[in-house]
């Protein structure tokens, strides 16, 4: 697929036409290993991403370099149309428009569910205690967990924790999400129930990048598939170009990667 078609499939997935993130040449090495070669991504506002390819392509480290929890050496990482820089003051403020939920949940056992959706409230907002409770509750509510708001993340199933991790998120009222593999550590039975609220969110008009292969999500809500090979985005396309098309031989080489993920 050429760069204009790609660039023209951006565009028309584009909700409002503002790009929210842009990868400019991003670049980063582990010594002398470079785990992401020269990236170019634009993602609009509203658009829903999701990125998949082999294990080790470098997936991960592209959307932690989005809200820097992994520094990129080469390019540019500009999120609203500021970048990344020096100014630690107002890389928080940039952090600060971009949740992220991990495969494994992240949560702080010692805390009850309602604690840890209420702890980066407090004190990075400064939110009164009553008012982050209340907001808490209602990101509860959205994923279906209120009931379990005073019991802490042990006692609760893996789908539930990965669903306290998306309110805890939501929390901070976000304008970006970044999932990397939020379902892949689940049993298969409550792998659905993290999806429906990733649908829903989805369907809210949030943007947000996947790291997934869940393929179902990627069709039902993807606006483009992004694949990564060896550090690159190898391929990107609307989903329907790669599923609906028996002729894509890049359809065989997800279902191969898949198969052997
Ligand atoms: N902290 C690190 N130090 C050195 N190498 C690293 C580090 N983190 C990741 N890597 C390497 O960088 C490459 C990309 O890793 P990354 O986790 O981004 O891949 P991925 O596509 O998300 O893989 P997976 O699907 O298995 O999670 C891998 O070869 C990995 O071993």
């Amino acid at each position: 697929m050429s760069t204009d078609t790609i660039e023209k499939t951006a565009t028309r997935s584009a909700k409002s036409g503002q790009p929210v993130i842009e990868l400019v040449g991003m670049s980063k090495w582990y010594g002398n290993f470079q785990v992401l070669k020269d990236i170019d991504l634009t993602v609009y506002e509203g658009e829903r991403i999701v990125v998949c390819g082999p294990s080790g392509s470098g997936k991960s480290t592209m959307i932690r370099c989005i809200n820097q929890l992994e520094f990129h050496q080469e390019g540019d990482v500009i999120i609203h149309g500021k970048a990344y820089g020096k100014d630690e003051k107002q890389n928080d403020l940039i952090r600060r428009d971009i949740g992220m939920v991990f495969q494994s949940f992240n949560l702080f056992p010692h805390l009850s569910v309602l604690e840890n959706c209420t702890m980066a409230q407090i004190w990075v907002k400064e939110t009164p205690k009553a008012e982050a409770e209340a907001v808490a509750m209602h990101f509860l509510e959205r994923v279906r967990i209120p009931e379990q708001a005073h019991k802490y993340p042990l006692q609760l199933s893996g789908g539930q924790q990965q669903r306290v991790a998306i309110a805890r998120a939501l929390c901070m009222n976000p304008k970006i999400m970044l999932f990397d593999e939020p379902t892949s550590a689940l049993d298969p039975e409550m792998i659905n129930e993290v999806l429906e609220a990733m649908i829903e969110l989805a369907q809210s008009g949030m943007t947000m990048i996947v790291v997934t292969h869940e393929m179902n999500f990627a069709r039902k809500v993807a606006d483009r598939v992004i694949f990564m090979d060896q550090g690159e985005i190898v391929e990107q396309a609307p989903p329907h170009a790669f599923f609906d098309n028996p002729q894509y031989d890049r359809t065989q080489l997800f279902l191969s990667q898949i198969l052997h993920h």
